[in-house]
Order: C-alpha cells, then sequence, then structure tokens
C-alpha cells in the first residue's frame, strides 16, 4: 500500500457565523500515528471530517501526498473513516458488510472475495465472517468497520473516536490491536480522541487542540515535558502552575517561596509543577507551607490537594502498604528539590 503524508495549509472552517477552526497548519508524515487530543468541542471532528469531505466547506489547502483534495467529493479522496458509532449495516453479514464498499466499487467477484477475506484476517474475525452483526460483541462490530475500511485500501485512515463505545478493558486492548494493526499496514492514520491516555498509547505524535486552535504539535513525551503554554501542561497530565520569577537560581513564587532551579532559566514567570514533583513532609519542615485540604487514595498514589499561599497545589506521594499518610486538615510543608520543570511565558 502507498504511504502518503498529510499536509494541512491555512485552514479555517465554520458553522454559519461561530469560526470552528482557526487557521490550522500541520505536516503528518507518511506512516504516522497522528492524534487529534483536545476536549469536547475543540473541533478535533470537524478538523477529521474536512479532511474526509464531509461537512461544510473549509477555506485553504489539504493535502495527501501531492494531491490537493480539498475540493474532492468524499469518494474520490481515497481516505478510510471508522466512527464512534460503527455504522454496519444491520441486515448484512460480517462478509457482506466488508465487502460493501468493494462492491460499489464494481470490483470483480474473486477480488472481492480475496480482500474481504484479507482484511478480515488482518483484524482476527474471518472465522466469524458468516455472523449478523447483532451476533457480535462491540470489540468485534468494530474490527468489522476497521475491516471494512482496511478492505477498500484507502491512501489514509482516519479514526473518530473509534473505542468510546467499548468499555475500560476493552478499550486498552483495542488500542494496543489498533496500534499493531497500523504498524502492520504502515498506513497514515489520524485518531481523534478526548483521552490524553489513548492519545499518549498510541500516537507517534498528536496535535492538542482547544477553541479551534492547535496549541502544540509534538510527540506526547514532547508535550508532557515542555508544553507550550497553561492549557496543553494541565491537558496532558496534571499541573500546578505556580506565578513568580526567576532571580539568582531559584524560582520565586508569590508567596515569597524560593524553589531551586536545576539549571538556569531566564524570561518566564510561570513554572509547571508536576503533582509527583513535589515532595510532601510534616509541619516545621522547609518548604512552602500549606493545609491538607482533601485527599484521594488512588492505589499506587494518594493525591492530596493542599491550600498553600500561592493557591491549592496538588501532590502525589507514592503509596505502600500499611502507610496512612496524612489526614485532611494535616498543616504539612511542601518541598522541590531541584525544580528541572517546564517554564511558560
Ligand atoms: N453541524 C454543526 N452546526 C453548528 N455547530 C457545530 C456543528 N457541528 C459542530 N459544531 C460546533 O463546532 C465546534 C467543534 O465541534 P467538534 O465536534 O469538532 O468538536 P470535538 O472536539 O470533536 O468535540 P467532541 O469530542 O465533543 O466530539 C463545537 O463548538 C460544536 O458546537
Amino acid at each position: 500500500m502507498e504511504k502518503s503524508g498529510i499536509r494541512i495549509e491555512d485552514l479555517h472552517l465554520s458553522f454559519g457565523e461561530t469560526t470552528v477552526l482557526a487557521g490550522i497548519n500541520m505536516e503528518i508524515l507518511p506512516g504516522e500515528f497522528f492524534a487529534f487530543l483536545g476536549p469536547s468541542g475543540s473541533g478535533k471532528s470537524t478538523l477529521l471530517r474536512a479532511i474526509a469531505g464531509f461537512g461544510p466547506a473549509p477555506r485553504g489547502r489539504i493535502l495527501i501526498g501531492d494531491r490537493d483534495i480539498a475540493d474532492l467529493p468524499p469518494w474520490k479522496r481515497n481516505v478510510g473513516m471508522v466512527f464512534q458509532s460503527y455504522a454496519l449495516w444491520p441486515h448484512l453479514s460480517v462478509r457482506q458488510n466488508v465487502a460493501f464498499g468493494l462492491e460499489e466499487r464494481r470490483l470483480p467477484k474473486r477480488e472481492i472475495d480475496s480482500k474481504v477475506d484479507a482484511a478480515l484476517e488482518l483484524v482476527g474475525l474471518l472465522q466469524l465472517a458468516d455472523r449478523m452483526p447483532a451476533q457480535l460483541s462491540g470489540g468485534q462490530q468494530q474490527r468489522v468497520a476497521l475491516a471494512r475500511t482496511i478492505a477498500i485500501e484507502p491512501q489514509v485512515l482516519l479514526l473518530d473516536e473509534p473505542l468510546s463505545n467499548l468499555d475500560a478493558a476493552l478499550r486498552v486492548q483495542m488500542r494496543r490491536e489498533l496500534l499493531a494493526l497500523q504498524r502492520k499496514l504502515g498506513l497514515t492514520t489520524i485518531f481523534v480522541t478526548h483521552d490524553q491516555e489513548e492519545a499518549n498509547t498510541t500516537s507517534d505524535r498528536m496535535a492538542v487542540l482547544d477553541g479551534g486552535v492547535i496549541q502544540q504539535i509534538g510527540t506526547p513525551q514532547e508535550l508532557y515535558d515542555t508544553p507550550a503554554n497553561g492549557f496543553v501542561a494541565g491537558f496532558l497530565g496534571t499541573a500546578n502552575v505556580l506565578k513568580g520569577q526567576v532571580s539568582d537560581g531559584h524560582f520565586l513564587t508569590i508567596g515569597g517561596n524560593r524553589l531551586p532551579l536545576a539549571c538556569p532559566r531566564t524570561g518566564a514567570d510561570r513554572i509547571v509543577l508536576r503533582p509527583q514533583n513535589v515532595t510532601l513532609g510534616p509541619a516545621g519542615g522547609e518548604g512552602i507551607v500549606g493545609t491538607v485540604s482533601h485527599r484521594e487514595f488512588l492505589g499506587s498514589s494518594i493525591r492530596y490537594l493542599v491550600d498553600t499561599a500561592d493557591g491549592q497545589i496538588i501532590v502525589d506521594t507514592l503509596h505502600s502498604a500499611g502507610q496512612t499518610g496524612q489526614e485532611t486538615g494535616a498543616t504539612v510543608s511542601l518541598r522541590v528539590d531541584s525544580l528541572n520543570a517546564p517554564l511558560l511565558v
């Protein structure tokens, strides 16, 4: 299968008066597993649908390989899309569902049969080819939807929250299967999700969207370690964003606390402090003084919300069996030993 990248240039899209995508620019590499991540209403699905050719016509360019597809109807774009609702034909068998798109293309029957078999084999459903959709589990139905899309041999695969209707355990299993399949086919893939764990664990790179604007593009680790702004910092993992200033190898917070910086920084006045990088000790110790206002037992860790002069700070401490930790209402001191954290300007 031919590998093609996708390039989006200065894409704008509105529903009537409402601007939903505002100046999208990005490049997705051939064979890349790319995620669109963002909260509800951020424009992820609209962007995916614009690539597929659904919804109002956008302004700007969309290229697959060297081909500008922005003005082509959906069926001429050579993209395959899988939806959250599997959208299988209920009156057709698994085999007939997968064959549907190939029959529409009027391929010879022998070719259709072999492509359907190959696609069902790939998703591990060949033995269920004669079942009806209603006789399948949710995960199996989603595999049929995937097989149907792969069978038409699209240049790119577009996945719109394909795992959202599955229960938590199956979602984890299916996202691994999806990634394995994508790697096997080498198919350029865009995966829309609002679930950061899903994006982190599958994608080579991702774009974080908010309000129809790309906030940052990068690998999951780049976005976590060096977020471009407070939104990305908070959306990927939990973040404390403290205000202050850099001075003399320290970050001076509003509360007058001096947090030691691991390396000299300049120019920033906000710092991202991850909950696991703060140490919580008993009252009277060195550090930021605060009061535990809430605690949550998370299994492997305990999360504390601590009220301080710098605002509320979230702290995660590793939990070992038998340890009780700090109670709500306790006065504690928070220490940050060496701050190698991202700064935001
Ligand atoms: N047909 C429509 N008419 C008017 N506004 C729309 C239409 N479809 C979407 N919108 C608006 O466009 C914005 C982006 O919607 P979109 O579905 O792309 O967001 P999303 O990030 O995919 O969210 P979700 O995760 O909830 O699906 C939202 O504010 C939504 O209300």
